[in-house]
């Protein structure tokens, strides 16, 4: 069964076609890398499958049903959970605080539900685990803003998590990172994902190919290749125009 399928997904911005005419599925249990050179459309992409741009043309479905126009929280509440490139955790606010931030906005339309005491102790339960997911349970009452960046993109991820999604999209996890924060990164990022759907864009090969099941390569908005890591290793055309006529990891 494909969780996301794209069909002719088109976007520009005044006469300037940044993407153009991408179509693409993936499966259900998929995790699906995107790269390119800078500038390719890649976050474009995911900002019309977040929802936070509008396709200029095409379709996006997700689990069936059309999402493209849709609000963002719609499209996350349907249960498509996205992090962004930047770090979008909120630094006066704990670790803790920020997940449960996540996980009472998700329980909010039951508010009878978390304002009794067992309520708020199964949210505390519920946030815990993803703290121990991430790998940040030793670090709950630390200010997001105070911790190492690593940290801070792990809690990113954790925000994510907390939203519950079926398939998952993460902007450049390791990006800024140190050789030992990018290890953890993936480490971590192969540990939540597992079973799930994922789509992520990574610049840095190793981890790409450590962890794709299948690999698209966009350029000037375009598909230039989709495949197994293996086909996208040996695609010519991917060699020459984005990878270099070298080797491909
Ligand atoms: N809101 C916008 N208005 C105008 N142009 C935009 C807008 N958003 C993105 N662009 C342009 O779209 C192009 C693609 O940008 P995008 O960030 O999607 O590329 P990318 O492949 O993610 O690059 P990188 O790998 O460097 O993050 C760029 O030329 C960018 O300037």
């Amino acid at each position: 069964m494909n969780m996301l399928e794209v069909k002719g997904l088109c976007k520009s911005f005044g006469d300037i076609k940044i993407i153009c005419g991408i179509d693409l599925a993936v499966e259900k249990g998929q995790r699906h890398a995107i790269i390119g050179p800078n500038g390719a459309g890649k976050t474009t992409f995911f900002n019309l499958l977040s929802g936070h741009y509008k396709p200029t043309a095409g379709d996006i479905y997700f689990k069936g049903h059309k999402i493209s126009g849709l609000q963002p929280y719609r499209i996350n509440r349907l249960g498509l959970g996205r992090s962004f490139q930047i770090t979008n955790v909120f630094p006066g606010l704990t670790v803790l605080e920020n997940v449960r931030s996540v996980v009472l906005s998700r329980h909010g339309v039951r508010f009878n539900f978390w304002s009794t005491v067992a309520g708020m102790e199964e949210i505390n339960r519920e946030c815990m685990d993803i703290l121990e997911q991430i790998g940040l349970a030793g670090r709950a009452d630390h200010l997001a803003g105070e911790m190492a960046y690593g940290e801070q993109r792990a809690l990113e991820i954790g925000l994510v998590l907390a939203s519950q999604p079926e398939m998952i999209l993460l902007d450049e996890p390791t990006a800024g990172m140190s050789i030992d924060e990018t290890r953890e990164a993936v480490k971590l990022v192969d540990r939540v994902t597992k079973g799930k759907t994922l789509m992520i864009i990574e610049h840095d090969m190793e981890v790409v190919f450590s962890l794709a099941d299948v690999i698209t390569v966009i350029s000037y908005g375009e598909v230039l290749a989709s495949g197994t890591p293996e086909e996208i290793r040996n695609h010519p055309r991917v060699r020459e125009a984005y990878l270099g006529t070298g080797t491909v990891c």
